[in-house]
């Protein structure tokens, strides 16, 4: 029986995709696999039983994802699966941003007595507006989320300028050759009446805008984050608009100082809270786990490579080391040692990791368990695994 361990509510569709017969949900504390959504994860949280660990989102800022790797543990989240959610609740705020649609509901709904339809034609003009055509976007961060964000803003009118220096080729190639391509950050910052950023939170992304950014910026510009928190500097986005500096700001994440501003919009991280988007990111996250535990492959990790390989042997043995010579050599030596037969093998290595699939024609287990431990006696291997072929291949 394989244990899983989640936090945060995982959508039943994806949950569902774990067979009973399989696998014991939250029923152990030494866990193989952990499916989580925002929940931040402590080292403590991860017990040497933990073999990988599925964020259902984008962002895995919530897990310490280095720890991890030195632990050999397999982080995988789900690019793009609520990329659309993002998207849409971003042009909401988008047109939010210039009509006081939210204001104008709650002042219809204290409207009283016999002459209602009079009153509200009499003072809508409280509750004017501006249009979104023909203003100019600037997107922060050309990925899942950035492209159609770019895409649907040009088709609503605007004119779009887009800021990525490590845009993928696969995502470069979704984006409309009609957005503008921006070579240095304060393009954006000093052209666009609106700036939206769509980018992953790491040491370098901290407070990507700050007080420099948004004095380069117009006083009339909307500033919108539904990245993270950490990306704006929200202090200087207070003090900026209180100075006229800044005309608003919307934001997917709660933090004191953004209440009770009318120029502020807080919602409470909810980009991702569709149903839809829910469940593409359980599906999504159970799928890559569960093809991992079963199999070994790695697809759609943030901290090792994608390795897969068709698992026709009856055993599989798996491998994490420290991606330095000879470590191949060594491996297959091992198991040649030991007289057993590889039917096939794959490696591939990221940065300081390396990960290694190596299927075996053999089916004594006492052998291969023999193997498996030398393999974990071998200097730089960090963690070995040995996986019986199912009788129904995945
Ligand atoms: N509000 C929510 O509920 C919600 C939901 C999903 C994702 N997110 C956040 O949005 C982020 C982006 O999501 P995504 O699905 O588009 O991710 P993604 O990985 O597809 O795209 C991120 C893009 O940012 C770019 N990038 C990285 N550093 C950059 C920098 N310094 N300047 C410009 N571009 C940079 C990358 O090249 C990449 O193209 C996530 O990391 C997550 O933090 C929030
Ligand atoms: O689980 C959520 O609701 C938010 C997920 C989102 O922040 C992400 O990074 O994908």
């Amino acid at each position: 029986m394989h244990q899983i361990k989640t936090f945060n509510a995982i959508a039943p569709e994806g949950m569902e995709r774990l067979e009973k017969e399989k696998y014991a949900i939250n029923e152990s504390d030494q866990p193989e696999g952990i499916i989580l959504r925002s929940k931040k994860l402590q080292e403590t949280d991860l017990p040497d039983s933990v073999l990988g660990i599925a964020r259902a989102g984008t962002g895995v800022n919530n897990i310490p994802v280095d720890a991890c790797t030195e632990k050999g543990i397999v982080v995988f989240n789900t690019p793009g699966a609520n990329a659309n959610a993002v998207k849409e609740l971003v042009l909401t705020s988008l047109l939010m941003s210039v009509r006081p649609v939210v204001q104008g509901i709650n002042w219809a709904q204290e409207l009283t007595g016999p002459d209602i339809s009079e009153q509200a034609e009499a003072h809508k003009k409280q509750f004017a507006g501006r249009e979104l055509e023909g203003k100019k976007l600037g997107v922060i961060g050309l990925g899942s989320i950035g492209a159609m964000v770019a895409n649907d803003a040009y088709r609503l009118g605007m004119e779009v300028m887009g800021y990525d220096p490590y845009v993928s080729v696969d995502t470069a190639w979704s984006i409309s050759r009609r957005v503008q391509r921006a070579q240095d950050i304060s393009e954006i910052f000093t052209t666009c009446d609106f700036i939206t950023v769509h980018v992953p939170l790491q040491e370098k992304t901290f407070h990507l805008i700050g007080q420099k950014e948004i004095a380069m910026m117009k006083n009339s510009a909307h500033l919108l984050n539904f990245s993270r928190s950490e990306i704006v500097d929200n202090h200087a986005v207070v003090e900026a608009i209180n100075n006229n500096e800044l005309a608003g700001f919307t934001t997917d994440f709660a933090d004191e100082q953004l209440l009770h501003h009318d120029h502020i919009t807080v919602l409470p991280h909810l980009g991702a809270s569709t149903e839809e988007a829910e469940t593409n990111s359980a599906k999504m996250a159970v799928r890559t786990l569960k093809r991992f535990i079963e199999t070994g492959v790695i697809k759609r990790s943030v901290n090792f490579p994608a390795v897969d390989m068709t698992f026709y042997s009856p055993y599989r043995i798996t491998i994490i080391n420290r991606n330095v010579p000879n470590m191949l050599g060594q491996i297959s030596a091992v198991i040649a040692d030991s007289g057993i037969n590889i039917d096939n093998m794959i490696n591939r290595g990221r940065d300081d990791y390396a990960y290694t699939l190596v299927d075996i024609d053999e089916s004594d287990e006492n052998k291969i368990s023999e193997v498996a431990d030398k393999l974990r006696e071998t200097k730089d291997i960090i963690r070995v695994r040995v996986i019986k072929k199912e009788e129904v291949p995945y």
